[in-house]
């Protein structure tokens, strides 16, 4: 879903440095090892064979049609598909039609902690821990918890890599995505930690049994899949039912297909609503694309899947001008007047060219030696345009040779050749998992294949491109279009 709620931390933050050379993730073997047992009894509903649909989905089912959120004509309903659980049409679906709207008082947000017995103690926490706190305790509850039949249909884990044993994370080792979830899970740890000692154990009776890290992360995992964010007035909302929708590669409308809206003329009450964005006849599944924005990296971690489509392919390269630079200070006073700072993240999509202010960046963080000169004062305002066009020679070809073996050392951190992954690829039946993990690096190490060939192209022009000098020399008429000076003749 396109707006599943974000982190309030950047992935790139867990990136270094292109100064260290690009990103070269370790396999953290001493970290934390996941635990595939169970984090909380939960039953599992993710058997595509199971015909008629499991219990839970029937409960869950007649759960809703009780409190009147579903009608017996309701267009769709829950259904086992290849991706879990998800909303099979009862009958053709037009495009656009509304399929199902869903009231607030079944929504599960901060505002349902703060109505409930935990939301004394839930205050200042922020929206997602506190939301975790109240499922974690709502799936403890068992039979005494109003969302029971809601919980009971909720999966066990995905193939987030949030989930993935070590064994599985050696398959992404070099990658991005790696140093990604595993910042994520330390993120999350201590966000554990904190509530734990804060909320946790000094409530006792509100919290009367044990609540692990795996739980916190199983929830933490939920939420990232299942949570609608960025609606109106709301921060990070899960929606029963709605949030049985899954994705569609194939759907690539900018459209959402979901919005909050006024129950109607005389109620203040808010509905959520699902529209079909396409077509869709009997007995097929309505489906969604929850985020065009996303890299692969990205779906792998919120969703656990990724997309064939090249331009889900993407790298973040991060440049930063060092604090030991003797120009440190008007490097950084330029680069913050252009809306970049210090450290700056470039994310680089397969396919497409590189981002504007990246080349200039490079430029700024390489400039020195004789040409220092333009980070003088009197040229700050006209500096950026010049960094917009070769500097030097040498300024160009540092720049080259920097990205250049950034990118060799980056390549030489993943266990595998595009090649073999490829080849991997072409087997059908490849774990669910592995394929995610074959496709990411895959994807990573063709950008950076990429970002090389754009420098390493670059490197052969240096004879050819045009430097500051020689624009200037032209732009006061003392050089001629090949580059000649011209020089001044008495008559
Ligand atoms: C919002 S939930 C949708 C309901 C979910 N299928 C279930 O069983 O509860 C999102 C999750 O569904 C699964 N999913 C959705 N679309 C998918 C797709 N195109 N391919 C694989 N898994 C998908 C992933 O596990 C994802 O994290």
């Amino acid at each position: 879903m396109a707006t599943l709620f974000s982190l309030p931390l950047s992935s790139s933050a867990f990136l270094s440095s292109l100064k260290n050379s690009l990103n070269q993730s370790t396999f953290p073997r001493n970290k934390q090892t996941l635990h595939f047992k169970t984090p909380l009894s939960v039953h599992s509903l993710l058997s595509p064979e199971s015909d008629p649909p499991p219990l839970a989905i029937q409960t869950f089912w007649q759960w809703l049609s009780s409190e009147g959120i579903i009608s017996s004509k309701s267009p769709v309903k829950p259904g086992i598909v290849p991706e879990g659980l998800g909303l099979v049409a009862q009958r053709n679906i037009a495009r656009n039609e509304v399929v199902l709207e869903v009231p607030k008082k079944f929504w599960i947000n901060p505002d349902t902690v703060s109505g409930s017995v935990i939301g004394s103690v839930c205050g200042g926490l922020k929206p997602w821990v506190s939301v975790a706190l109240f499922l974690i305790r709502e799936k403890k509850l068992g039979d005494d918890s109003k969302w029971r039949y809601y919980i009971d249909i909720l999966p066990e884990y995905t193939d987030s890599t949030i989930y993935w044993s070590e064994e599985e994370l050696s398959e992404i080792q070099g990658t991005q995505l790696l140093s990604t979830t595993m910042g994520v899970k330390e993120y999350v740890q201590s966000e554990f930690e904190k509530v734990e000692e804060e909320v946790i154990l000094p409530h006792k009776q509100l919290f009367p049994f044990p609540i692990t890290f795996d739980d916190f992360l199983w929830v933490f995992g939920i939420l990232k899949s299942r949570a609608f964010s960025r609606l109106r007035g709301q921060n990070l909302v899960l929606i029963p039912l709605a949030d049985l929708i899954n994705h569609s590669p194939n759907i690539t409308t900018e459209e959402y297909a979901y919005e909050i809206k006024g129950a109607g003329l005389f109620s203040r009450d808010l509905l959520f609503s699902l529209r079909s964005p396409v077509y869709v006849k009997a007995g097929e599944q309505v489906l969604i694309q929850y985020d065009l924005d996303k890299s692969n990296a990205e779906l792998a971690m919120d969703y656990g899947f990724v997309e064939s489509r090249p331009e889900r392919n993407a790298y973040t390269l991060t440049l930063q001008i060092s604090e030991s630079d003797e120009f440190f200070g008007d490097k950084l006073d330029i680069a913050e007047s252009n809306g970049l700072s210090e450290t700056a993240y470039f994310d680089i999509t397969l396919g497409s060219p590189l981002p504007p202010a990246m080349i200039p960046y490079l430029r700024l963080v390489a400039l020195r030696g004789t040409d220092a000169f333009l980070l003088e004062s009197i040229f700050r305002n006209a500096v950026w345009g010049h960094l917009d066009l070769p500097v030097s020679r040498a300024n160009e070809e540092l720049i080259c040779q920097v990205v250049c073996s950034a990118c060799n050392s980056a390549l030489a951190g993943y266990h595998t050749t595009i090649e073999e992954d490829e080849k991997l690829m072409e087997d059908e039946n490849l774990d669910p998992r592995l394929r995610i993990a074959v496709g990411i690096r895959a994807g990573e190490k063709k950008v950076l294949q990429q970002i090389e060939g754009i420098f390493k192209e670059r490197e052969l022009e240096l004879n050819e491109l045009e430097y500051y000098q020689e624009r200037r020399l032209k732009d006061l008429g003392l050089a001629g279009e090949l580059g000649e000076i011209i020089f001044w003749e008495p008559k």
